[in-house]
């Protein structure tokens, strides 16, 4: 069974609060979300692989480490994945980046794929796949999927809140890929939206509401 990582820290929760609000315009959601990634990012990031080699400091030369090459990878699901992979991009530049288009049908709550754009030796790279909502799980779980077809095996996944629903969907499909995460929320409601939430993380982020 995959593990759960709910990353608590008293930043992350003043900042959820902030996010949760319904009276957050998105100018602030989208500076805040940033915010809040940098914070979880330390916690997504730690078991990254680094390589020794040397560097000169003014004073003498030392071991030292630094990311291996090819570098790691971080994944997108948009368009709300793109809320996260910016504040990743902040700590991590040298990552290279894929975006995965999936939208939820708001009928059959299924995700349909309309892009699909990935590095080079994916298969090689550690790869930090991301999307704020873990919901149905219909969405991380298709996206999963399409990485191992490419040959992915060294992959974590980070959402900003998650639904015990799609947690407990993810585990079973695929229980060897960590799990990541602000916060556990109670439940979905009977449109798949997570409660108590933050409404839909695509619309607040680019205000389509
Ligand atoms: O776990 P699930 O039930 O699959 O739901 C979660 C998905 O729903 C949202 O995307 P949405 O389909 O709204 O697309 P968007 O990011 O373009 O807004 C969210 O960003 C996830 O990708
Ligand atoms: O609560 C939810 C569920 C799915 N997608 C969202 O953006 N929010
Ligand atoms: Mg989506």
């Amino acid at each position: 069974m995959s593990t759960l990582t709910v990353i608590d820290h008293p930043l992350v929760k003043h900042k959820l609060t902030i996010l949760r609000d319904v009276a957050t315009p998105f100018p602030t959601f989208r500076r805040v979300l940033r915010e809040t990634t940098w914070l979880l990012a330390y916690e997504t990031t730690r078991h990254l692989r680094v390589e020794s080699g040397t560097v000169e400091t003014p004073l003498e030369e030392m071991t030292a480490h630094s990311l291996p090459n090819p570098a790691p990878c971080l994944i997108s699901i948009l368009r709300a994945g793109n809320g996260l992979v910016d504040g990743l991009m902040d700590v991590m530049p040298e990552a290279a980046v894929g975006h995965l288009g999936l939208v939820r049908n708001p009928k059959t709550l299924l995700p349909e794929e309309y892009y699909c754009k990935l590095p080079s030796e994916i298969e090689k790279r550690q790869v930090i796949l991301a999307d704020p909502m873990l919901a149905t799980g219909g969405s991380t779980i298709a996206a999963i999927d399409r990485l191992r077809e490419k040959g992915v095996r060294n992959l974590v996944f980070l959402s900003l809140l998650a639904a015990p629903e799609g947690v407990e969907a993810l585990q079973s499909a695929h229980p060897d890929v960590p799990i990541f995460t602000g916060a556990l929320d109670r439940e979905l409601n009977e449109k798949g939206y997570i409660l108590p939430g933050l409404g839909d993380a695509g619309d607040r982020i680019y205000g389509t509401e």
